[in-house]
This record gives C-alpha cells, sequence and structure tokens, in this order.
C-alpha cells in the first residue's frame, strides 16, 4: 500500500515548521492546592488556555482523552503513560497495547501453545533441574507489568511441572502508591511459603527500586543495570547487600532512609541461613522478563542476549548459559529480546514513515529521559530511523541527579537546540517532549513540581514564540496525566488524603487519567476552528483523543490523512 500523501483541499503547509510541542505528564486537573500547574506562575500556558499568545497570536484549543481505551488500554480506568501516548502521536489511530494483548494471552493460555513457552520450560519442566526465573516490576502498576501476568506464569510452569523457579521483584512507587510495595510483596512471599509446603522449591531470590537497580533506559545510566545483573544473575554477594527475605530488606533500607521511597529502594540479594544466594543463575536455566513495557526492559534484555566480546557496557562475568526471553518483544527492527511469549502491536504506517516517504524532513529532539519517547515510541517501537537524510534525532544529555533537586532539568537546552536545528536541517515537521512535568511529577515531590511547571512555562514561550517568528505552527499537548495531582486524592470528598509530605497529603507519584491540551497556535492558523464533532472513536465518549493529533499535523502540513488514520482536530473556519 502506497505512503503517498494526497494533498489536501482545506489546509496549506505554513511556510516555516510544524511542531508537536509534548509536555510529559501535564494533564487538565482540578483547580486544587495539589494541582502543580494550578499552583505554578505559568503565565505563557494561561495565556495559550485563554485563546490567545501573550503577543495576541490566536490560539485553537481542546481537551481530549489520554487515557484508557483512547490509548488502547484495557479500562477507561487505566491511566495514560509515555508508551501508549507516543504510540497513539505517532500512529494515529488506536492500537491494542502491551496490557491488553497480554491479558488476553495470560487469559486464554495461548502463550502455552507459543514455541517460546516450550523452549523456556524444555530444561525446567518433567522433574528436570533447570531454574525459572521470573524477572519484573513487582506492582500492578500496568504501565510496565502486572503482577497478575507473573502469577499466571508461576501457574503454567506449576502445572508443566517445575520445580525450581525464582522470583527477581523490582519495587515500584511510581506507578503505584510510593511505599507500597509490602502490599506486593507480603502476598508473594505467602503465596511461595504455601508452595513450598507442597514441595515446590520457589523463593525470591533479588530485586531492588526500579530506579537504582535494573530498570534504566535510554541508555542514562548503565550502572543501575549493572546493579541488577549483579542481583539477578551473579548473586554477588561481595558488593550488594544481603537479607534473609524481601520484606526484611525493605523494613531494613526504609529504616536506614527515612523517607525512602520503593522506586529508590537500594538492590538486594536473598540468602539461606548458611548465607548463600538462593537464586544465582546458572548454565541450563531460564528468564523471563515479564514486563511488557520496552523502555526499561531494552537494556537488561543485551544483557542476556549480546553474544561474548559484543557487549561493552560492563563486565558481565561469568555470564550463565540460560534461555533468556521477554513478556514481548521491545523493539521489532533491532529484534530486542530474540525471545518472547506475546506478540506486541505491529504498529506500522506512523506519520514519521509518511513524512519520509512524502520527502519531508523531521527533528526528534528530547533529553535523554524522554528521548526514546519522540523515537522510539513515537516510530512505533523501532528506534531506529525511516531515513537518514530526511530526519535528525537531537538529544540533550539527562542529569543523572534526582529530578526535584533540579525541575528545570534540560528544557532551556531543549529549547536553545531546537530553535537553532530548525534553522539549520529546516525541517518541515518536528516532535519535541519537555520531560519536566511528569519526570518532577514522578518523585512526588509538590514544591519541585510546580518549579518544574514554570521551568516549561519559560521554555514554552521562547519555542513558541520562536516558530511563530519562523512562519511555523506549533502544537502543545501532553501523553498523560502526572504533576496536575501530586496527591493522593479522596474520590468521594475530592480532597487530598493525609499523609506525611511537607504539605500535609499523601503524595501522587503515579500517571493519571486527566484528560490533557491541545493548544495550536502560528502560521494562518485563524483560518482554521477546533472540529467539535472528531471522536477518538468511542460513540458512548463524545471526546477527540491524543490519537485525532496526528492527522491534525499532516492537515496542518497540507496533506489529507492517510485513510487508516482517525480524523484531525481542525476543519476550515466556517465563514
Ligand atoms: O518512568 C516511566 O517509566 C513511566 C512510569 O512508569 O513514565 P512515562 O510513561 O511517562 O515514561
Ligand atoms: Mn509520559
Ligand atoms: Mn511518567
Amino acid at each position: 500500500m502506497s505512503f503517498k500523501l494526497e494533498p489536501s483541499k482545506d489546509f496549506k503547509k505554513p511556510p516555516g515548521p510544524v511542531c508537536l510541542i509534548i509536555m510529559d505528564g501535564v494533564g487538565i486537573g482540578a483547580e486544587e492546592q495539589y494541582n502543580a500547574w494550578y499552583c505554578a506562575k505559568t503565565p505563557f500556558l494561561d495565556s495559550l488556555r485563554n485563546g490567545k499568545t501573550p503577543k495576541g497570536n490566536i490560539v485553537l484549543n481542546a481537551v481530549v482523552d489520554a487515557s484508557g481505551r483512547s490509548v488502547g488500554l484495557p479500562e477507561d480506568s487505566d491511566m495514560g503513560n509515555s508508551e501508549v501516548g507516543h504510540n497513539a502521536f505517532g500512529a494515529g489511530r488506536i492500537y491494542s497495547q502491551g496490557a491488553k494483548l497480554v491479558n488476553e494471552s495470560m487469559d486464554s493460555k495461548t502463550f502455552k501453545t507459543g514455541e517460546t513457552w516450550k523452549w523456556l520450560l524444555e530444561n525446567c519442566k518433567d522433574g528436570k533441574e533447570g531454574t525459572l526465573h521470573l524477572l519484573g516490576l513487582w506492582s500492578d502498576g500496568n504501565v510496565h507489568s502486572h503482577v497478575k501476568h507473573a502469577y499466571a506464569l508461576l501457574d503454567a510452569a506449576l502445572e508443566e511441572g517445575c520445580k525450581h523457579i525464582r522470583f527477581h521483584i523490582l519495587l515500584d512507587g511510581r506507578d503505584v502508591s510510593e511505599t507500597s510495595a509490602l502490599d506486593y510483596v507480603g502476598p508473594l512471599e505467602k503465596h511461595l511459603a504455601s508452595l513450598r509446603e507442597k514441595g515446590v522449591d520457589v523463593h525470591i531470590a533479588s530485586g531492588g527500586g526500579r530506579m537504582v537497580t535494573t530498570m534504566d533506559r535510554y541508555e542514562a545510566d548503565w550502572r543501575i543495570v549493572q546493579r541488577g545483573w549483579l542481583s539477578h544473575v551473579l548473586a554477588d554477594t561481595e558488593t550488594i547487600r544481603t537479607f534473609s527475605s524481601a520484606s526484611e530488606a525493605i523494613q531494613t533500607f526504609r529504616k536506614e532512609e527515612n523517607g525512602v521511597i520503593d522506586q529508590f529502594l537500594p538492590p538486594f540479594i536473598i540468602v539461606d541461613n548458611k548465607g548463600s544466594p538462593l537464586g544465582r543463575m546458572k548454565d541450563g536455566d531460564s528468564v523471563i522478563l515479564f514486563n511488557f513495557r520496552g523502555d526499561r526492559a531494552i537494556e537488561i534484555s543485551t544483557c542476556f542476549d549480546a553474544p561474548e566480546g559484543t557487549f561493552h557496557h560492563f563486565d558481565r562475568g561469568c555470564m550463565p548459559k540460560v534461555r533468556f526471553a521477554g513478556m514481548m518483544q521491545y523493539d521489532g527492527e533491532s529484534k530486542i529480546p530474540k525471545h518472547y511469549i506475546v506478540s506486541p502491536p505491529n504498529i506500522e504506517r506512523t506519520l514519521g514513515e509518511y513524512l519520509v516517504h512524502n520527502n519531508c524532513r523531521r527533528l526528534s529532539i528530547s533529553e535523554t529521559q524522554k528521548f526514546g519517547h519522540v523515537t522510539y515510541f513515537f516510530n512505533g517501537n523501532r528506534a531506529n530511523k525511516f531515513n537518514e537524510e530526511l530526519e535528525l534525532y537531537v538529544e540533550i544529555p539527562s542529569s543523572r541527579e534526582r529530578e526535584n533537586t533540579r525541575p528545570w532539568m534540560k528544557a532551556a537546552e531543549i529549547t536553545d537546540s531546537a530553535l537553532a536545528a530548525i534553522d539549520e536541517f529546516k525541517p518541515d515537521f518536528v516532535v519535541l517532549n519537555y520531560a519536566n512535568g511528569d519526570m518532577v511529577g514522578h518523585t512526588g515531590v509538590y514544591h519541585a513540581a510546580v518549579i518544574a511547571m514554570e521551568a516549561v512555562d519559560v521554555s514554552l514561550s521562547r519555542l513558541v514564540n520562536g516558530i511563530i517568528e519562523r512562519n511555523g505552527i506549533a502544537i502543545v499537548s501532553a501523553d498523560h496525566g502526572n504533576c496536575e495531582t501530586m496527591a493522593e486524592v479522596d474520590k468521594k470528598t475530592g480532597k487530598p488524603v493525609k499523609g506525611n509530605s511537607p504539605e500535609g497529603w499523601k503524595a501522587l507519584t503515579s500517571h493519571t487519567t486527566t484528560p490533557v491540551p491541545v493548544m495550536i497556535t502560528g502560521y494562518g492558523i485563524e483560518k482554521y476552528e477546533i472540529d467539535e464533532s472528531v471522536t477518538w472513536g468511542d460513540a458512548n465518549r463524545k471526546k477527540a483523543g491524543i490519537v485525532n493529533v496526528t492527522a491534525t499535523c499532516a492537515n496542518l502540513l497540507g496533506f489529507e490523512k492517510p485513510k487508516e488514520w482517525l480524523p484531525g482536530l481542525l476543519k476550515p473556519k466556517s465563514l
């Protein structure tokens, strides 16, 4: 099927670039004290939301869905996230996402008929001595993983006569309540103890907080992955602290570092009463990484898959010969990992691919922590470019320090580089991500999140005015909510739940299901208006979604949208 885009009869391409600017983690929330955007001083954003830039340019406004089924998640109660959000921005249509596809495979047990499952169990079932290791994020956050998927794998392994099973659990506190680890670890420890009473050799073997153990992304800090490797694979008790149980590790670390939240708990190894590790991986074992989302799974997958002599990020030591599989294939083009249990969404015919086939130049730019969002996720889970000449990907290195200590992050540097790249590379289309609202939102530190939003506002003002001066168009949106809700909120009263944050509430570190803004301004925008009839496809939910922004970008570039995409948000202004 051709990638030729037809010229639009209603829209004209501007002389300057069409720029999709994604404020990561910024939803339209309640006008309450816990809303960091609402409480921040954001004069530029306020002006956009009121329909005009401070310099008087018209701004078209919409508020659209960015969570639940509008972005391919199982339930409308599912909060949005960057993977599904940037997939949607790039794809222009809704794909069933990892959470949904894995649910279906686990519920129907179809995964058991797959080659990978049989290959994984070959050395571990029917009394064989191989150990099956289950590694992944241990919560029901449903952004990277869900404990129910790991329990389904455990049950299936037991049904097939696996005798030796180990869990390597990454603690969350980012997609779920910030110190909720024991709510997930307690039931696991209880369940495994009951299985041991029936003679199954099953234990938690290692773990650690997800932001310091294993789950790095975009090569921001390979030391995080190395800590995981030392804990889960080598069980290096010289470097990683040992405990008799995961609960003991969590409780000890919390006593030692008052206020530490789960995502930052140090790595640990569980040992028996003689001090030997319960789950060092050995030749003939099998390993399943049960995370379904790719960005924070690719590096550890590479550690297992990379042949001798091709891995240079750290010394993998005496590497056991194991069979490794991911829950999904995280990068279909680079085949990472080689083996996987559930087929990922096959996202194709994205805006990025159409652009290069229509000779449009494209710039993707962000800082490390969101760089893969505007490349890998935006391209449909493919890190590689579609065309070397027509595409420029710019990464501004993120700091490795906790985001609440520098909430401005690299917003200013991204803005400087974007304006310079627009002048030098002359892109037709730009996709840019400001990480602040989300990355600082995830720390749960309210006053830092307020500063984060003020930093975004200052940069946005420079960037949008710069785009208008260059006769371009800016589309300012967000991939999901986060910093607009910095407290856990009592659903009945709408008031924050009491807690021990400096503000007196229980901090919320996760994303939300709030809708997000779409604010469009720049060259020729006065000729268009929002088409209020546009929806993301569900008749009962009379709302558009971020998935309608893709066609909006194509229209503003002067093209008819491809027929397989959902409609854009704009129509010519009725006279
Ligand atoms: O940090 C992450 O991995 C997720 C939350 O788990 O956030 P985002 O989807 O915004 O990248
Ligand atoms: Mn995000
Ligand atoms: Mn996030």
